[in-house]
């Protein structure tokens, strides 16, 4: 049996991870799974740890991190027969060190994109909360404007995406982030696997990850095939 593969990918609201997540999804057959899907779905049920992040939410602020990794750690325990691309997870080093005691990574992709195109990007931002699938009316508009492009329903913006929700969001971010890029860079088991990618443009973007993932992917695949003919 092939090594599954585990990848996380990183990055400030806006930066582009669930656009490239969707893309290395359908590229490389991983499993997306979205720490904001897993928050928005325990909101629409009213679960114990849904109403708790909904009141973070709609301050800007991250859900405190024994929510998060309670709400998270038991779902990644559901999917060890997959390879799976991990999207808005690891926030913080409590959650970066929770991940890595519970799985080995691949690769830990980090987007590094600018303030002002964040702030563009998220007053354009547009989702169908039940796909998950994402828009853009600059980049990536719907056929029928306010419809989501398969079922026809209606999309939304996020309250968190409004511009005065969006500055606490942002410098609370950049506060949590470095220690998780540190912890990437330095620490023994998890170092040698981070690759941040800098560009205001996904398009831009989007063939390095493509080349990174191809080459790690197959790297892995021909050390299973050598380790099982041994
Ligand atoms: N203009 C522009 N918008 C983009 C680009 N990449 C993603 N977007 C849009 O910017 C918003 C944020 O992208 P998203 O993938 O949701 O970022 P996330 O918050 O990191 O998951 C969405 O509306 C995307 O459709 C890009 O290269 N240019
Ligand atoms: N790993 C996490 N730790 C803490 N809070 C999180 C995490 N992932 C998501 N959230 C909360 O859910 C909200 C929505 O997440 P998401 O859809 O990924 O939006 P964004 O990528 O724009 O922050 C975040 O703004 C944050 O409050």
């Amino acid at each position: 049996m092939s090594k599954l593969f585990r990848a996380v990918i990183m990055g400030p609201p806006g930066s582009g991870k669930g656009t490239i997540s969707e893309r290395i999804a359908h590229s490389f057959g991983l499993k997306h799974l979205s720490s904001g899907d897993f928050v928005r779905e325990n909101i629409a049920a009213k679960t114990e740890a849904g109403v708790l992040a909904k009141t973070y939410i709609k301050k800007g602020l991250l859900v405190p991190d024994h929510v998060m990794t309670r709400l998270l750690l038991p779902r990644l325990e559901e999917m060890t027969k997959y390879s799976w691309l991990l999207d808005g997870f690891p926030r913080t080093l409590a959650q970066a060190e929770a991940l890595n005691s519970a799985c080995d990574l691949d690769v830990a992709i980090n987007l590094n994109i600018p303030l002002e195109t964040l702030k563009e990007r998220l007053q354009h931002r547009w989702i169908h909360p039940p796909s998950g699938r994402v828009y853009n009316m600059c980049f990536n508009p719907p056929h029928v404007q306010g419809k989501d492009d398969i079922t026809g329903e209606p999309l939304i913006q996020q309250e968190d995406d409004r511009p005065e929700a969006l500055v606490a969001r942002l410098r609370h971010y950049k506060d949590v982030a470095k220690p998780v890029i540190d912890f990437y860079k330095m620490t023994e088991k998890a170092k040698g696997i981070l690759y941040t990618f800098s560009d205001t443009e996904t398009d831009r973007i989007w063939p390095n990850i493509s080349t990174l993932l191809s080459t790690k992917i197959s790297t892995i695949q021909s050390d299973a095939r050598c380790a099982s003919t041994h």
